[in-house]
């Protein structure tokens, strides 16, 4: 007994009535139910892999992740599905993630990514795959009847290095609230640093779509403001702007073991994607604001990866300045 999910999102409310109509006990039970559906909204075209990721955030909303895999740049630029599911959690300020259930087992990255979250060792996961050797919707429909078999994140990964290895107890994690005090007041700084084509005024324009410069710029800063940057001290943040002047934010989100971290363009594709964003083409104009003095750049990977999806995306990079160390434990 599967149900389709068509959005990124579910309210509590919707939630729960779903579970109702299907005469499951709790919305946690109504997990394994989407994952089918949630798989057919991923974007795979290397792969063909569908992976799709259903979690239940703490505030009852339910929220879906899917791999997204881009033609034309190194694999490492990929979004894993569980990466896709805690950036949509993060971009509707959802505060903690409880339980997700998963159609393939989560790989060592993703595991690794999940340590980002204050007490990860007990976030519960599911995966769905290991119900599929008998009758997929047999064994889902058994579920009605008994706790899912959800089996905690240190399970999955014993022993595991994190957060705690590098930070002090106060710095935020993934998901906390973060005010990394970064602003564009050094004029000097402002003007943007341009990828391809155009220059200073306010309102640009590429091709017929008319680009308000100064929103991207507020809103990349927002999201850089936003950034989960605790081990390089380097937070950024990238606004997208579509065809029809819709704009969308990202993050960039550090891990502890540095490589499983997920870049500022990606989380605003992730924005994209979830707001039903179609094809990258429509994406017209970018923003992306990192610091001035940063040990780590996102501008090169950021241009790379947007000329590979909507060659005529203009870019602009903006350097701010960090007021305060966001990175207490290593910078003694
Ligand atoms: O934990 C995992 C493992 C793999 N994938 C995706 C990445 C890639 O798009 C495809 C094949 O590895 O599956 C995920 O989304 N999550
Ligand atoms: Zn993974």
């Amino acid at each position: 007994m599967n149900h389709t999910v068509t959005q990124f999102v579910m309210e509590a409310s919707v939630a729960e009535s779903i579970a109702r109509s299907l005469n499951l006990p709790s919305v946690l039970h109504l997990l394994p139910h989407l994952v089918h559906s949630a798989q057919s909204l991923a974007r795979p075209p290397i792969s063909n892999f569908h992976v799709g990721a259903v979690g239940l955030g703490s505030d009852g909303r339910v929220f879906v992740g899917v791999n997204v895999e881009f033609p034309g740049v190194p694999l490492h630029h990929s979004i894993h599905a569980e990466q896709f599911l805690l950036t949509n959690l993060h971009a509707h300020r959802c505060p903690s993630l409880l339980a997700l259930a998963v159609s393939a087992a989560p790989c060592g990255h993703c595991r690794q990514f999940f340590q980002e979250l204050r007490h990860s060792s007990s976030l519960k996961i599911l995966v769905t795959d290991d119900l599929n050797c008998v009758q997929n919707h047999d064994r889902i429909g058994m579920l009605d009847i008994k706790t899912p078999d959800f089996i905690p994140l240190l399970d999955f990964l014993p022993n595991p290095f994190g957060p705690r290895d590098l930070l002090d107890e106060e710095t935020p994690l993934l998901l906390e609230e973060h005010h990394n005090r970064l602003d564009l007041s050094d004029q000097a700084e402002n003007s943007p640093i341009l990828c391809n084509g155009n220059h200073n005024s306010a309102k640009l324009s590429n091709g017929n779509h008319e680009i308000n410069e100064s929103l991207l710029k507020t809103v990349a800063l927002e999201a850089a403001n936003d950034a989960h940057a605790p081990y390089s001290g380097c937070p950024s943040g990238v606004a997208l702007m579509d065809c029809e002047g819709k704009v969308y934010k990202g993050s960039y989100a550090e891990s502890a073991a540095y490589n499983p971290s997920l870049g500022p363009v990606q989380a605003a594709l992730v924005a994209y994607i979830a707001r039903g964003g179609g094809d990258y083409e429509r994406i017209v104009a970018a923003a992306l604001v990192e610091t001035k003095t940063a040990k780590i750049r996102q501008d090169d990977t950021a241009r790379l990866l947007l000329k590979a999806i909507s060659p005529k995306c203009e870019l602009r990079v903006y350097n701010c300045q960090l007021a305060g160390n966001v990175c207490k434990k290593l910078s003694v």
